[in-house]
């Protein structure tokens, strides 16, 4: 059985259940119970809070686990990350009160810099030549500069409002971060078949949320310009329509292309341009 450490309760935990069933692995979930069994799968869910996620998976005491590399790498065990599973994007920024001067990191120079990652901006800071006072805090670290905690922080920004909202500026991102899969070092032979197992479904997920199927109806003299523009998976699946010298063209496109290509395949002379999700796509 492999054991997987998820979040209990936050940004992480909606899409990493979402993942797991999407996998076809069935648990009932209760907000009490903090381990869970699966029914069709040798895979028992453990509930944590994020942060200690790392240290579990590094000891052993969970097998997998789903967590922010910001924090995996906080913790100094980014070693144990296997993949990357595209939820949960965010940045670490450094960030000044709206009117502050600000032109470069070098600003920062002897300045304090409320954080909950002293680890990733010290490295940072160090790699820059710039020395300040960092204050860890474990939470609501943008309220810092208002109460005169601190001149600056840096923290997680997604959509920039809680920096809006607080009156500060971002002024540099620092580290990039995505929800990945860890997984212990020296799994066991049956764990790591598991585990590949996992893998398999997980990227067969991945891949069809990034695709999407296309079907459309296009003059039959346009199919070669089609064709170019939809080569889908092997080729397109092309069948003629019972009007006379039209075709119907079914293929697969890349879902960040998709606008683009129905502007394309607009001009050729293509109707009834339907798009439809994929709900697995394995090779
Ligand atoms: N606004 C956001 N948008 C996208 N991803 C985010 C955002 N905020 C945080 N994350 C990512 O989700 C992870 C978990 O964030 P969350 O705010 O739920 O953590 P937390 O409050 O530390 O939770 P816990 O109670 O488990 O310790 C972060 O480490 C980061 O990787
Ligand atoms: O740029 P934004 O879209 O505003 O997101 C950034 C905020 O989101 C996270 O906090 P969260 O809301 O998860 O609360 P938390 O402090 O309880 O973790 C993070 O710590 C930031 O404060
Ligand atoms: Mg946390």
């Amino acid at each position: 059985m492999l054991r997987i450490a998820i979040q209990k309760s936050g940004r992480l935990s909606e899409d990493s259940l979402k993942l797991i069933r999407e996998c076809g692995i069935s648990f009932v979930s209760s907000s009490y119970k903090l381990k869970v069994e699966a029914s069709n799968f040798p895979l028992e869910i453990l509930y944590l809070r994020d942060d200690d996620i790392p240290g579990y998976v590094q000891d052993g005491v969970a097998d997998l686990g789903i967590v922010g590399q910001n924090v995996l790498v906080e913790a100094g065990c980014a070693n144990l990350e296997v993949e990357a599973l595209g939820f949960s994007k965010c940045r670490l920024s450094l960030a000044v009160p709206r009117g502050a001067e600000y032109n470069s990191v070098a600003d920062l120079q002897g300045k304090s810099i409320a954080t909950s990652y002293p680890t990733i901006l010290g490295d940072y800071l160090a790699g820059e030549g710039v020395r300040a006072n960092l204050h860890t805090i474990s939470g609501s670290v943008e309220i810092a500069p208002s109460i005169g905690l601190a001149e600056a922080i840096c923290d997680i920004v997604s959509s920039g409002s809680t920096l809006l909202g607080n009156g500060l500026r971002e002024v540099e991102t620092i580290f990039r971060s995505e929800a990945v899969l860890i997984a212990a070092p020296n799994l066991s032979a049956e764990k790591q078949e598991l585990l590949d197992q996992l893998r398999f479904r997980m990227q067969a997920v991945r891949r069809a949320q990034r695709s999407k199927y296309i079907v459309l109806n296009a003059p039959a003299s346009a199919l070669d310009a089609v064709k170019a523009l939809l080569p889908g998976i092997k080729s397109p699946t092309v069948t003629p329509l019972a009007e006379e010298g039209w075709v119907s063209v079914q293929s697969v496109v890349e879902e960040d292309k998709f606008w683009h290509i129905a502007a394309e395949l607009q001009a050729i002379g293509a109707e009834g341009i339907l798009v439809l999700p994929i709900e697995k796509r394995v090779g």
